[in-house]
Order: structure tokens, then C-alpha cells, then sequence
């Protein structure tokens, strides 16, 4: 059952983000910023109340029946799925791992733990955390095995 190693996945990702969370929470005041790599890359204690980029601020209600969607959904997905492709589960277990990890922090604090503050030339990308991490690269990876599947059946038809 390969499937078991998918959720491991998801424990360790939740274990991680939660990790990284609990230090920079014990240990930086919130606002406090430490240089990484200058000008690029800086660590500096945040915290969101909303969903991506602070939208939705507080609307608690949404984001835990999202998640809870969210995680039915991929649980579903992993046991239909994850035999067939490891991509599919690696990225489900990925999501899984992500989406848990802020809804912890959701249901502890009512708000997230962001720490990675990054500028990507000018621009300062909103700081986030382990958790969405993972979730944009298990969203990334499934649009990516979806568009090669595609390709794959256009060349059989051709
Ligand atoms: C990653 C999804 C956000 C994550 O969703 C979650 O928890 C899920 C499981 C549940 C949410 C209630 C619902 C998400 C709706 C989808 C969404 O929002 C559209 C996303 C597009 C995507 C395009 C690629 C942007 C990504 C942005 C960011 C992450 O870039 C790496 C910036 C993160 C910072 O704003 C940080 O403050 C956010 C804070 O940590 C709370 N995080 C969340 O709400």
C-alpha cells in the first residue's frame, strides 16, 4: 500500500511547517526581519488573519469549510489516484500536508504564522510559509501531469 507513504509525506510537511512556525513565533517579535540574502530574501515574523495575499481578513468560517472541502477532496483524490501515478500523489500529499498545516494555525490562532519575505526584483511578494509552499508546489505539479497527460492523448489520436 504505497499509499501510506503519501500521507507520511503530509506528516512531514505539517511537521516542518509547524516547526518553522512554533521558532519564529517563540523567537522573533512580530515585524522583526533578518537578512537572509540582501535585497532577495528575508525572514520576518508575520501574521495573517486572511487567505492568500491577507484577503478575506478573519472570515474564519470560509477558510475552515474550504479546508475542510480541500481535504476531503485530495483524500478522495489520493485513494483513486495515487496507485496509478506517483506525481499525482506526491502533489496530493503535498496540498494535504499544506492545507492542514495553516488550518492548524487557524484553529489555534485564528490566524497564520507567515515568515519567508521575499522581493523579487522590486516587487515585495507577500511573506507566507512552509504551508503554502507546499500547497502552490502540489498545485503546480498536478496542472503540470495534467497538461502532459493531455499530450499524451493528443499524440495517441494523432
Ligand atoms: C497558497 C494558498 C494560500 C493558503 O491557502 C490555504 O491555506 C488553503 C488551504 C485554504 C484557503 C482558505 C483557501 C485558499 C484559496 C486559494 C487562494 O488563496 C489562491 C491562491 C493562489 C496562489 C497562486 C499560485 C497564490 C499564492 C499566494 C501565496 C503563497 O505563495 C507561495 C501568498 C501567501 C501569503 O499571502 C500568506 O500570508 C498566506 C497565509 O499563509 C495563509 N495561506 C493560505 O490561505
Amino acid at each position: 500500500m504505497v499509499i501510506l507513504w503519501y500521507y507520511l509525506l503530509s506528516i512531514v510537511v505539517i511537521g516542518i511547517d509547524q516547526l518553522t512556525k512554533y521558532l519564529v513565533a517563540e523567537h522573533m517579535e512580530i515585524g522583526e526581519s533578518i537578512e537572509v540574502i540582501s535585497g532577495f530574501l528575508y525572514l520576518t515574523s508575520h501574521r495573517n488573519a486572511g487567505a492568500a495575499f491577507g484577503i478575506l481578513q478573519g472570515q474564519m468560517w470560509l477558510f475552515f469549510i474550504v479546508t475542510v472541502i480541500v481535504i476531503i477532496a485530495v483524500i478522495y483524490h489520493l485513494h483513486k489516484y495515487a496507485n496509478d501515478s506517483g506525481v499525482t500523489g506526491i502533489s496530493l500529499a503535498l496540498i494535504l500536508g499544506g492545507a492542514i498545516g495553516n488550518f492548524i494555525d487557524r484553529l489555534m490562532f485564528g490566524e497564520v504564522v507567515d515568515f519567508f519575505d521575499v522581493y523579487i526584483f522590486s516587487y515585495n511578494y507577500p511573506i507566507f510559509n512552509i504551508a503554502d509552499s507546499a500547497l502552490v508546489a502540489g498545485v503546480i505539479l498536478l496542472i503540470m501531469k495534467m497538461i502532459r497527460d493531455e499530450w499524451k492523448e493528443k499524440r495517441k489520436k494523432a
